[in-house]
């Protein structure tokens, strides 16, 4: 910390394809994973692997440009390093952006999904990063997730959205991740569907659930990149270079989004920084 200035009251964590997220931020001082000590590297494309801090809106932010999957072979540990150095840092609020593709018939490629709850379908199995002796300095061993994905922020981000005229390409969803690293089966985009999934990825629910137990109001987007194929009649294969492709084009509007949402969101300085 003693090179940079900056004390983050936001972190923003960026998906595939939306690292353009920490470009809007002023008086940048920014870090490669590989000059931190403790963090592990990007290894996927579309991950530039750089932590950023800077200013946005008025409020102080740190960027991380490139996140951590389960799938590159990190442990969930690993995977969610970041969010306790951020509670560890003063941050209050975190941002999760990721590349999804959807299930749900009313959401199209190129659309923003507000999470509004998720299912993590790897800690249904024990794939946990809380698993393991519980740090109470950061949280409870048994802490409750209900509500995790702060509903006044929800709220906020469609009254923007309806500002900025864009309010027709969002709706609340909900979000599964998956482990990865391949897409999704038929038989499996069909089960996801049928359990009241609206849109599948491969991160994020381990950053929320650590975000969450150690205090953090979270706050979470889905571009949509692709639909998820659902029958056998449809040719139509979904690769990465198609999600990159995907955050390129919405990559403004994404932009314009959290950067009004951070600008009017209410900071509570309520982190105490109990864990430090
Ligand atoms: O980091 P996110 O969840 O945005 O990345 C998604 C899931 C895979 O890593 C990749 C597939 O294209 O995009
Ligand atoms: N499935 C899983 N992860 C993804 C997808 C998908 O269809 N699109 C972008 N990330």
């Amino acid at each position: 910390m003693s090179q940079t200035k900056h004390r983050p009251q936001v972190a923003i964590i960026c998906g595939s394809g939306l690292g353009m997220l920490a470009d809007t931020l002023k008086c940048q001082d920014s870090f490669a994973y590989s000059d931190i000590p403790g963090f592990p590297q990007s290894t996927v494309q579309g991950h530039a692997g750089r932590l950023v801090f800077g200013e946005l809106k008025g409020k102080t932010c740190v960027c991380m440009q490139g996140r951590f999957h389960m799938y590159e072979g990190h442990s969930l540990l690993k995977t969610t390093f970041p969010v306790r150095v951020f509670k560890l840092l003063g941050v209050e609020t975190l941002f999760v952006t990721n590349a999804a593709g959807s299930l749900a018939d009313g959401l199209q490629p190129g659309d923003i999904m507000i999470i509004k709850d998720h299912v993590n379908f790897p800690g249904l199995v024990g794939l946990n990063p809380l698993c393991g002796p519980n740090d109470d300095k950061f949280g409870p061993r048994f802490p409750a997730m209900s509500g995790c994905y702060d509903k006044n922020l929800r709220c906020l981000a469609m009254e923007i959205a309806k500002q900025l005229g864009v309010a027709g390409l969002m709706q609340e969803g909900v979000y599964a991740m998956v482990g990865g690293p391949n897409f999704e089966t038929i038989a499996e985009a069909r089960l996801l569907h049928r359990l009241g999934v609206d849109a599948v990825g491969m991160s994020t629910a381990p950053e929320v659930v650590v975000a969450t137990h150690c205090g953090l109001r979270v706050f979470g987007l889905s571009l949509i990149t692709n639909k998820v194929v659902k029958s056998y009649e449809d040719s139509d294969s979904v690769n990465h270079e198609g999600v990159l492709e995907v955050g390129r084009l919405r990559s403004h509007t994404v932009q314009q989004l959290v950067t009004e949402l951070i600008g009017r969101m209410e900071i509570n300085n309520n982190n105490t920084n109990n864990a430090a």
